[in-house]
């Protein structure tokens, strides 16, 4: 199997200011996860490194430059699954942590649980040795000018486009094996303890090796009631392509619950999409050494991934 990656950096609105920031953050992550598959890496590992990529970049609302809570602080929620055993880990309201990722792998991994919440989560993370950072090391200048403009807390299910973009991986390796990752910051000014749908399986990603993979961004409310990762791959197994899937779980979302957002897709033969219902969402792949990424509808820029690594610090 040739491997390929997909990645995202969140649907939404992407103004001027902030685009060249989420073309430069996608395409180094798709080049980081797609150098792992080259090698004969995991999906698994590609995908978790690619998303610790966007993690520590503060162009996404993902890791360092998550958007805050109602209390001004920064709560994350992550998962990650494997579509080889449909094994997955997850963490929601996680705070004082690099790369909640990271930290949903040895969940998965590690204990017999798929999702650890809040205090238990920083409980199991210290037991395995991964390091606190400081809160505030994690707010950018960008998030606390967000939070301090919109004190009220906003219910709109269309008000998460203003945010930065939360971000995702999907992955095939060598040997057939998919693999999805997402991470985020949530909303800004949620309620303290709010959980999106990122944390929560089917809905923030899934991955079966029998069908594919996927990450999804948007309004978590609206992905949770459709489940929309899960979504996708059941359009899928009914015979549908990877874009025509996505199509119309979003479409679905969309009329069912008005709630907007973005996907990526792999399906287990390799072919995959990038779709959303936003007006732009920031993507990037890499399939037969080639990369391809956009951010606006219609816009995609092709460039051999050899280049593009000696142009980019990946
Ligand atoms: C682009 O914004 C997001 O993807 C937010 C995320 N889905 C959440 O609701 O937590």
């Amino acid at each position: 199997m040739k491997p390929v990656i997909v990645v995202h950096g969140g649907a939404g609105r992407i103004f001027k200011d902030r685009e060249d920031g989420c073309r430069s953050g996608v395409t180094r992550a798709a080049l980081k996860g797609y150098g792992i598959l080259k090698h004969g890496g995991s999906a698994l590992d590609a995908v978790e490194e690619a998303v610790v990529v966007m993690e520590e970049d503060p162009h996404f609302n993902a890791g360092r430059g998550s958007v805050l809570n109602e209390k001004g602080e920064v709560e994350m929620d992550a998962i990650i699954m494997d579509g080889k055993n449909l094994a997955s880990g997850a963490v929601s309201a996680v705070k004082c942590i690099a790369n909640p990722i990271k930290l949903a792998r040895l969940v998965m991994e590690k204990t017999d649980h798929m999702l650890l919440t809040d205090q238990g989560a920083s409980a199991f993370a210290r037991g395995m040795g991964v390091p606190e950072v400081p809160g505030e090391k994690l707010i950018t200048e960008r998030s606390l000018e967000r939070w301090k403009k919109n004190l009220e807390a906003d219910s709109n299910p269309q008000q998460f486009q203003k945010d930065l973009g939360t971000v995702g991986a999907v992955a095939i390796d060598s040997a057939g094996n998919v693999a999805c990752a997402t991470s985020t910051g949530g909303l800004t000014n949620k309620r303290v303890g709010r959980v999106g749908d990122t944390a929560c399986i089917g809905s923030g990603g899934y991955a079966d090796n029998n069908v594919g993979a996927a990450s999804t961004t948007g309004h978590g409310e609206s992905i949770m009631k459709v489940v929309l990762a899960r979504l996708i791959l059941y359009h899928m197994e009914k015979g549908k392509s990877p874009g025509d899937a996505a199509d119309s779980a979003l479409d679905c979302m969309k009329t069912r619950v008005g709630g907007l957002g973005g996907v990526i897709v792999i399906s287990n033969s390799g072919d995959w999409a990038a779709r959303c219902s936003t007006q732009e969402m920031s993507w990037a792949t890499v399939k037969d050494d080639q990369l391809h990424y956009g951010i606006h509808a219609g816009e995609w820029h092709t460039q051999p991934a050899e280049e593009a690594i000696g142009s980019r610090r990946c």
